[in-house]
């Protein structure tokens, strides 16, 4: 049986959808990190296996390109609704959608679904559903030390752990930098994805990310999610923001109870077929 898989980025946050309804391979963390291996592999951010088909929902598993498995995406569950779609086992304009990090709720907005609006659930600052390390509290503003240096952190969950840290200016040399330390640092149990922040204005800000399992990636939807979080809760901006990336912008909406909407585009590049001695050789890890 051929290995099929399919390629699509979310502003230049790239993933390979790998359909196991399709493909009798079982991915494990060796093999996905294979997979997503720019030199050995494909390359890829990342992986989404699905849909696995439920009583009422379908669910997916995001992969990291370590092996690691992220409780949620925001690029990823925008492809992966789009590949939904494409791959026809949807026909509704909205629906539900299983993560590991909660349901979330999928919005078509245009007719071949490359324009989507993701409900991406409620947003915690609490110490013990990001994690974060230390006494229960809100992760507000507080002093961590990443390499020999005190940053102001606001930690925060979107279904997955984010260390928001607002700068005045922002680089995709500082984030390396910061992230490759913070990512594993002694505060994040779960580690963590870092990302630091340019206020622009009331409705604007920027970011440049640094993933958990993952490193420099061009956009990062749960990142803008948890930016435009850490923003409003600080008073920094309104509840209605545009998130800059060097792959792209994404619409984020806070609601009251901070539940948080994410709008954005996919895109679909290709369909891969890998080669007989590539998929033996995932086979055997
Ligand atoms: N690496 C992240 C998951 C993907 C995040 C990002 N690609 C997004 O679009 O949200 C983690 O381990 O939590």
């Amino acid at each position: 049986m051929k290995t099929v898989v399919e390629r699509y980025h979310g502003l230049g946050n790239d993933y390979l959808v790998f359909d196991p309804n399709k493909n009798d391979l079982k991915l494990n963390r060796e093999n996905a990190a294979m997979l997503c291996n720019r030199n050995l592999g494909l390359g890829s951010d990342g992986i989404l296996e699905g849909p696995f088909i439920g009583e009422k929902h379908m669910s997916l598993k995001i992969w990291n390109p370590d092996g690691s498995i992220a409780e949620k995406s925001g690029n990823g569950v925008r492809i992966f609704a789009k590949y939904l779609k494409d791959a026809g086992y949807v026909q509704k304009k909205k629906y539900h959608l299983q993560t590991d990090g909660g349901m979330v709720e999928i919005a078509y907005l245009n007719e071949d679904g490359s324009r989507l609006r993701i409900s991406m659930g409620k947003l915690s600052f609490w110490s013990d559903e990001i994690p974060v390390a230390g006494e229960r509290r809100e992760v507000i503003n507080e002093d961590m030390v990443f390499g020999n240096m005190f940053y102001p952190a606001t930690c925060v969950s979107v279904g997955n752990p984010h260390c928001v840290i607002p700068m005045d200016e922002i680089s995709e040399e500082l984030v390396r930098r910061l992230g490759s330390v913070s990512e594993t640092a002694r505060y994040f149990p779960e580690r963590v994805n870092t990302e630091i922040m340019k206020v622009i204005d009331n409705s604007n800000i920027a970011i440049e990310t640094f993933e958990r399992g993952a490193g420099y990636t061009m956009a990062n939807g749960t990142g803008a999610c948890a930016a435009a979080g850490v923003a409003y809760k600080l008073g920094l901006t309104g509840n209605k923001v545009i998130v800059h990336m060097p792959g792209g912008d994404l619409q984020v909406e806070i609601d009251d109870d901070w539940e948080t909407y994410m709008t954005g585009d996919v895109f679909y590049v290709a369909k891969i077929s890998l080669s007989s001695e590539f998929t033996e050789k995932l086979r055997a890890l």
